[in-house]
């Protein structure tokens, strides 16, 4: 049985340790390394030492210190409780608005720092305003959508404020493309592919004869989904290395592929099985986020060890969290646009034809299992090498920060009321 369908099995996980230890023993570790600043970034917006950095957690920082951190006991939620057992469905104490949901397990996010969230929106909004990328009657949803929280919440281990507004870029973009192409703000299946196929040029450049090379260029500037993927990929190229951006290239297509499914179901009016909703939903998937922590963080995690198959389901399980608990908390919100509207529960009630509360509670199980894999084969990883250690902290510090703003991101979400 290959190491990887011994995983899948989920055995015992110091027998994974051991075959992932060889498996990744024969790999020379890579020393960690701060990339040489691009001419881009001052020298002063390379990492400053620990004790300048006030938002990383307590405990030990610097380079190979991460997997400590994740040892430490998570950051307690200031004011709210998480949710525990007398909380469950049924027992009358509902969530209130902001309230993560009853039974979902996620370790809490370190804190957001005011200051940095406020810079980081400034930034953003300043340069979606000069790429002219929304009408001002959009301005609301742009604010409500809270990017700089986001990025702050996802990232706390971001080398530099200028790391983290190339994150809120390229999430900005990724967001304005979705909602032009695919959804709220105009979107449709109808034509999709022929969209995708431009905006995919402009992270992953046309090289033909020079005036239709031309001609390319000039036409990434046609709208606003185009003319934000161009520049926030310009801006990513500035602090990636070129196997980091080709990481990033490739995640994007996934993503895209997705988005293309997800749009031939809703042509079709297909209501998948569950196992096919989930295979969708892995590339129609947060993963073009959490694939740049290394980038963002200021190291890089080399691809050898990238291209790892233990990585590669690690970094898997991790989107897939994370992806499931947006699932979870836009149920409201796209059930009441569309009642079709493909997510976790909705093909889960369709498939064991049942009710909605019924699937939903089925669909936060679903959630747990895959981020306990995750967490638990992320440890494996973590033990075993500085640089993975890192790298699984960035990962579950993505997931931890994106559901903090799922959460308590009420303009945008609400929960059903099902407890
Ligand atoms: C930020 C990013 C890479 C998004 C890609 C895919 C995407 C838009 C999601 C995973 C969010 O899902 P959804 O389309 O359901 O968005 P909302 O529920 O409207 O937040
Ligand atoms: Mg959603």
């Amino acid at each position: 049985m290959s190491l990887l369908s011994r995983m899948f099995a989920a055995p015992a996980v110091d027998e994974v340790a051991d075959e992932v230890s060889a498996a990744l023993s024969g790999l020379a570790c890579p020393e960690e390394r701060e990339p040489v600043a691009p001419p881009c970034e001052p020298a002063a917006a390379l990492p400053a030492p620990p004790a300048e950095r006030p938002w990383l957690p307590d405990g030990p920082t610097g380079l190979g210190t991460s997997a400590a951190r994740a040892l430490l006991p998570p950051p307690a939620e200031p004011d709210r409780p998480a949710p525990g057992p007398a909380d469950g469905p049924g027992t009358g104490a509902g969530p209130r608005p902001g309230d993560p949901v009853p039974g979902l397990y996620c370790p809490p996010a370190v804190p957001a720092d005011p200051a940095k969230v406020a810079e980081v929106d400034r930034r953003l909004e300043a340069w979606a305003h000069d790429l002219d990328l929304f009408p001002p009657e959009w301005a609301g949803d742009f604010a409500g959508f809270q990017v700089g929280r986001a990025v702050v919440l996802q990232h706390p281990a971001a080398a530099s404020l200028e790391r983290l507004v190339v994150a809120g870029k390229l999430l900005v973009a990724e967001n304005v493309v979705d909602d032009c192409y695919c959804e709220d703000y105009g979107g449709s299946p109808i034509g999709l592919g022929g969209r995708l196929i431009i905006a995919q040029s402009a992270l992953d450049p046309l090289h033909s004869a020079d005036g239709y090379q031309q001609q390319w260029h000039e036409g990434l500037g046609a709208d606003a989904p185009l003319r934000s993927y161009a520049d926030a990929m310009r801006a990513f190229r500035e602090i990636a290395s070129p196997s980091q951006v080709t990481r990033f290239v490739h995640d994007m297509a996934r993503l895209h592929l997705g988005y293309l499914a997800e749009g031939a179901w809703a042509q079709t009016r297909t209501t998948p099985p569950v196992w096919k909703y989930l295979v969708m939903r892995q590339f129609n998937n947060f993963r073009p986020c959490l694939s740049i922590v290394d980038a963002v963080d200021g190291y890089e995690l080399s691809e050898p060890f990238y291209s790892r198959p233990e990585v590669q389901r690690v970094t898997a399980l991790a989107c897939n969290a994370t992806t499931l608990v947006n699932d979870l908390y836009s149920f409201t919100k796209e059930m009441a646009v569309d009642e079709h509207h493909l997510n976790l529960p909705v093909v889960i009630a369709a498939e064991d034809r049942g009710g909605l509360k019924e699937a939903y509670l089925k669909a936060v199980d679903i959630h747990n299992e895959i981020m306990h894999a995750f967490e638990n084969e992320a440890a494996v990883l973590a033990a075993h090498n500085p640089v993975l250690a890192r790298y699984t902290t960035g990962l579950a510090a993505w997931v931890a920060g994106n559901h903090e703003w799922h959460h308590t991101n009420t303009y945008r979400y609400s929960l059903p009321n099902y407890w």
